[in-house]
């Protein structure tokens, strides 16, 4: 039976990422990078297709767990009638051999511990030779398949047993027992050990140094209270946690295939840096106080835009590589038998015209935050709109990215209009060069076709295509993104339809997978992203206290550790999809701030704040 998404806790390195469940097994690890094969992949399968447990030798789950303070590093801890221990879970960022460390600390008694490493190559399949050998004075257990090799660290005794390597043995108080599993391609030399107190030490240095940056958290905190003010800095460190740091690239999640569905197809590969995911991760890290990621990710845009607009990708690779050919593994029985398990990502291929907003938005709050221009910048904007203008009128496979036939999404046409709208704001505040009362002329051409054709005057609401009659909860940003005040009785009458047609139990979803046909069967759960949305907007419309119900509810949805996956089934009262999202982590970070933005020109004017509707 598959553990709850939402019992698993994220530890990575800014190059990859692990899954720790609460009896202490990492179920899921690509090595080296995010979208590198799996050599632990029980998540998406079962033990049989790689694993490591560590935990008290007769089982049994976490008393408690909690991060170590503004870190990634995870301390889980294990109460048996024996004694207790903690198991400290960590990956030090800019380690040569993306160095998987647990630590064990005896706290009371002595506990009997058991030891399971289960390594499964290539998405849970290929069986590794394994062998022993001696690297720098000390004994490890090196595992190679193909191109991949792990090393195994540990003073601890182990022995092979049916294709596993098992340990078992005691941990008395005081005492402190390390593993680590390090990663280097089998054809070069094995890396030495690193001294994982040595590790710890320097991971929880980096980390502290990071997380006191963040000047949103503390904002937060002031204005909304303790428990938003943490969400606010684990939804940060998340976010950096997913940024691939060799390249300024991000991934939307560091998962495949965990399901919108239990047992439902709407499996996908989140892997890969999406244009539209990781501008807005940028926004929040900027919003957070944090620049030098968004320098990074502005020079991985550059390359991976590479020279000619009309050959921009929706998404890349880490390094900003284009072939992300979609496959399925049906060795893999799915994430609680949900299949098929997908590797790779066919909406690569898409055209989403949104994406050309996101980029132009975040290029111009960089610039606007003091990020030092840098000339391709502005030259790559240019001829992305010289672009854009040609294409904006195509149908496209919009933001859900639906893999039926391409439509006339009236977000992505939204977008289309910020996209011209920042270039010219640019020019006009700073001084850029461009044609800009031409732009001028296409931004209104493109507001006026939206209004016109996006908007259904018979239900006094914008609608998901031109002349359809479906809603999308992405139309709740439009006040947001400036294309209309929230006063606007059009977008009053569009949040109204949203919570007739769209709410499930007080939370959104982005569309009726019912009336939509977004080209895959089945259901999903709501969205997270578009239910921060929704409050965002009862905040613009000064429906404060219905905002701030909506956010502490959303906030309720956390697992123990603060994280969040994409969906969440109201019914079953579980995560679903893949795990964390980044998107749903941008959007809590983005209505934390504007909540306490909005509670702060309170508590400065109260007589402005508008009436409660
Ligand atoms: O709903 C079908 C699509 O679902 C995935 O896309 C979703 O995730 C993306 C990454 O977070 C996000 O950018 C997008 O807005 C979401 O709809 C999947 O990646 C697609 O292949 C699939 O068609």
């Amino acid at each position: 039976m598959s553990a709850p998404i939402e019992s698993y806790g994220m530890i990575g390195d800014c190059r990859t990422a692990a899954l720790v469940g609460r009896d202490g097994s990492i179920d899921w690890l690509c090595l080296p990078r995010f979208d590198s094969d799996s050599v632990f992949a029980a998540l998406v399968g079962g033990p049989e297709n790689g694993r490591w447990l560590i935990g008290p030798r007769d089982g049994g789950e976490a008393a408690s767990r909690r991060y170590l303070d503004g870190s990634p590093i995870l301390e889980t801890r294990f109460e048996t009638e024996e004694g207790v221990v903690e198991l400290i879970d960590f990956m030090p960022p800019g380690a040569a051999g993306c160095d998987l460390t647990r630590l064990l600390r005896g706290r009371r008694g002595r506990v009997r511990m058991r030891m399971e490493l289960s390594l499964r190559f290539d998405y849970g399949k290929i069986v590794p030779w394994v062998r022993r050998a001696e690297v720098a004075g000390r004994r490890v257990l090196l595992a190679i398949g193909g191109p991949h090799m792990t090393v195994l660290s540990t003073a601890v005794e182990t022995r092979g047993e049916n294709e596993r390597t098992i340990a078992e043995f005691e941990v008395g108080e005081g005492e402190e027992i390390p593993f680590t599993l390090s990663y280097a391609p089998s054809y070069q030399e094995v890396p030495a050990p690193a001294d994982p107190r040595e590790a710890l030490r320097a991971t929880e240095a980096f980390w502290r140094d990071w997380s006191s940056r963040c000047e949103a958290a503390g904002k937060v905190r002031k204005a909304l209270g303790e428990r938003a003010g943490e969400a606010v800095t684990r939804s940060l460190v998340t976010l950096k946690a997913l940024t691939y740091a060799p390249t300024g690239g991000i991934v939307a999640a560091p998962t495949t295939s965990l399901p919108e569905a239990i047992g439902g197809a709407r499996n996908w590969d989140y892997r890969y840096c999406w244009l539209r995911d990781a501008t807005l991760t940028l926004i929040a890290l900027m919003d957070g106080g944090y620049y030098d990621e968004a320098r990074a990710w502005r020079d991985w845009l550059l390359r991976a835009a590479a020279g000619r607009p009309d050959q921009l990708s929706i998404m890349y690779g880490l390094a900003g590589e284009r072939r992300l050919r979609e496959w399925e593994a049906p060795w893999l029985a799915g994430y609680a038998g949900s299949r098929p398990v997908r590797i790779g990502n066919a909406a690569h291929a898409q055209l989403q015209l949104d994406v050309f907003g996101e980029v132009m938005d975040a290029l111009h709050q960089a610039r606007a935050g003091g990020l030092p221009e840098s000339e391709p910048g502005w030259a790559l904007q240019s001829a992305m709109i010289a672009h854009l203008e040609k294409i904006w009128r195509q149908p496209d496979a919009g933001l859900w990215e639906i893999r039926s036939e391409r439509r006339q999404f009236t977000y992505s046409k939204a977008m289309a209009w910020v996209a011209v709208d920042r270039c010219i704001r640019s020019v006009e505040n700073f001084g850029l060069p461009g044609p800009v009362e031409h732009w001028r002329r296409l931004r209104d051409t493109i507001h006026a076709d939206v209004c016109r054709r996006g908007f259904d005057s018979a239900r006094n609401c914008f609608v998901q295509v031109y002349g359809g009659q479906e809603l999308d909860a992405s139309l709740l940003l439009l006040p947001a993104l400036g294309f209309l005040p929230a006063s606007d009785p059009r977008f009053r009458g569009t949040v109204a339809a949203i919570e007739r047609e769209l709410m499930v139990d007080g939370l959104v979803r982005r569309y009726d997978t019912q009336e939509t046909d977004d080209g895959v069967a089945g259901r999903e759960g709501v969205f997270l992203a578009c239910s921060f949305w929704l409050a965002d907007a009862y905040g613009m419309l000064g429906r404060r206290r219905k905002a701030r119900a909506l956010f502490e509810r959303l906030l309720d949805l956390r697992n123990d550790l603060g994280l969040l996956a994409e969906e969440y089934d109201p019914e079953a009262g579980r995560q679903l999809g893949n795990f964390p999202q980044a998107f749903s982590h941008v959007a809590l970070v983005t209505s934390a701030i504007r909540l306490a933005n909005e509670a702060g020109a309170e508590e400065r004017s109260p007589s402005a704040a508008p009436a409660e509707a």
